[in-house]
């Protein structure tokens, strides 16, 4: 890459670092993981959808081994609900210290935490168990999350030195490296430095906003978003040595545009690392 575009996504970077810094994670979690875009009774809502991705995608047997990383989990853990079954160990990250806070605070199982429930109940019967096996699921996940560490995908080595024993067998990521980078090179940048944590054969499996550029994490904190589309995404992960084995979309109905952003589809996909 020429000094130029280096220095300017240098630029870029700092100022979305800046962005992030009044991120308000229970705003954050108002505006996305509750009614009305967490509908769980519609089954055209978004929530069944991802939920299914993640659930048929740790079932179909070729991922699973010892160590998930989810890269930026901010404070949700939807996302690893299903992958908790089949991960020995789970280590969750993100830049934010309040984000890291709030994941601590469910992991502690502290009242005034977030609660997940719905979300469990939900993956539970897509494993063919009660919805009130959840209390069961959630114990499941925080005997499996061993860290919630700092990350910062623009960095070439994202987590710190020896944060990892080796390199993770799976990453997860959700609505992270489009909302993080402030233009396509920095997006396909930080997708190469996260690959680092990937052991090759390795899966990667991403959730992310379709055309996406902006999004509220918080009262007034308005923040950039880097619009993708599919050719995009696909084009990066080739470029950074990915195997694409599944890219699903999904059309978000006008009713769940509700003005804490103007993303107008959600992708899904699971790659291998060659
Ligand atoms: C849109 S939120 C996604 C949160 C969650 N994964 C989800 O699915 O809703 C983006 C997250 O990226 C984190 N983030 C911001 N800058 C980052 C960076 N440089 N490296 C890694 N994560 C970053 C933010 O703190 C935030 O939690
Ligand atoms: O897919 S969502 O509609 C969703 C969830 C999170 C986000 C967006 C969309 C779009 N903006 C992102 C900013 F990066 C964050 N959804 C909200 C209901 S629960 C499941 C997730």
């Amino acid at each position: 890459m020429e000094k130029r575009e280096e220095a300017g996504i240098e630029a870029g970077v700092a100022a979305m670092a800046q962005c992030y810094q009044p991120f308000d994670p229970a705003a954050y979690l108002q505006y996305n993981y509750t009614p009305p875009r967490a509908d769980f009774s519609r089954l055209d809502s978004i929530v069944p959808w991802k939920l299914g991705c993640l659930h048929r995608a740790f079932t179909a047997g070729d991922i699973c081994g010892g160590t998930l990383v989810d890269v930026g989990s901010g404070p949700t853990l939807y996302q690893v609900l299903s992958g908790c079954e089949v991960f020995e160990k789970l280590v969750l990250t993100d830049f934010l210290p309040q984000n890291r806070a709030a994941l601590r605070r469910w992991l502690g199982d502290d009242p005034g935490s977030f609660d997940w429930s719905p979300y469990l109940r939900h993956v539970c019967q897509l494993e063919g168990r009660s919805p009130e096996a959840w209390r069961e699921k959630a114990a499941r996940l925080r005997s499996v999350v061993t860290d919630v560490l700092p990350i910062d995908v623009h960095r070439p080595a994202p987590l710190l030195p020896g944060a990892l024993p080796g390199p993770a067998d799976c990453l997860v990521s959700s609505f992270c490296l489009e909302a993080v980078s402030p233009d396509r090179p920095a997006f396909t940048q930080a997708l190469r430095h996260v690959s680092t944590l990937l052991r090759p054969g390795g899966h990667l499996v991403m959730i992310g906003a379709l055309e996406e550029s902006y999004y509220l994490g918080g009262p007034g904190v308005r923040i950039p978003v880097v619009p993708v589309d599919q050719a995009f995404v696909t084009a990066s992960l080739e470029e950074c040595g990915y195997t694409v084995l599944e890219f699903c979309t999904y059309v978000l109905p006008a009713d769940m545009c509700v003005g804490v952003d103007d993303v107008v589809g959600i992708f899904f996909l699971k790659a291998r690392k060659k």
